[in-house]
């Protein structure tokens, strides 16, 4: 280090940060200048009424979508400079889950997993964890709605992701399995990742003041 130079701190508990983003979508503006740090340890929830810019926010934050302003960091850094590591820290479960109606629930959760470089899972325990024992053979396409939700969150039990973005996770779950989700959460949290979600539901596992919340607004015509 030079003489006379000051170190600056490095905070290793951000994990993601907002930097004054702007989000513009057919001339109209969802979100102007919102700034916020995503840390180890924190669950954040998104709200804000049908067509607010959920979805929009979260998809700028994985880097899928571009904002029209302002910039998203991992760790400090754009996360266009650090893609690699960016997504390796990254799970991201859309809102369409992402599960193929023609491969079994197994075969769903086995192509994911192998995707993202993960070997030797153990599927059925997988599988049990979001109550598919029994379903493991049956096509997606022919399973429950909440089933075939499930069938994606599966990813959850089985992941090195430090950032989780959860795109209305709760969508077709039952009460119980929301419960469930919700202590996964806190889990996860606990051990050092962070979860983003969006939903319309409020959470009832999750004490309020481990819970951070977003709000966007509607938009007006
Ligand atoms: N790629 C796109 N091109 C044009 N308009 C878009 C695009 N993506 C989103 N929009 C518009 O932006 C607005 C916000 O959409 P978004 O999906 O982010 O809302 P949301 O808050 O997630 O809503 P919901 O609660 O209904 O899921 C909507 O009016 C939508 O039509």
């Amino acid at each position: 280090m030079k003489e006379g130079s000051v170190s600056q701190p490095v905070s290793t508990n951000v994990l993601l940060t907002a930097d004054n983003l702007t989000c513009i979508r057919e001339e109209r503006v969802l979100f102007d200048e919102l700034s916020f740090s995503v840390n180890a340890g924190d669950i954040i929830q998104i709200e804000g009424p049908n067509g607010a810019g959920k979805t929009s926010l979260l998809r700028i934050l994985t880097g899928l979508s571009r904002p029209y302003d302002g910039r998203v960091c991992f760790q400090n850094q754009p996360i266009d400079q650090v893609s690699d590591e960016f997504r390796q820290a990254l799970l991201y479960l859309g809102h369409k889950a992402g599960v193929k109606p023609e491969l079994t629930a197994k075969k769903n959760l086995e192509v994911h997993l192998t995707l993202n470089g993960y070997e030797n899972a153990d599927l059925l325990a997988i599988l049990s964890e979001v109550n598919l024992s029994g379903f493991e053979d049956s096509l997606a396409g022919h399973l429950s709605a909440g089933q075939h939700r499930r069938t994606s969150l599966a990813r959850l039990w089985h992941t090195n992701a430090k950032i989780w973005i959860l795109d209305e996770p709760f969508t077709a779950i039952d009460k119980r399995g929301v419960e469930h989700l919700e202590n996964k959460f806190l889990k996860h949290a606990d051990q050092g990742g962070c979860v983003i979600l969006t939903s319309h539901q409020d959470l009832s596992v999750i004490p309020a003041e481990r819970l951070k919340t977003i709000r966007l607004d509607a938009q007006e015509d």
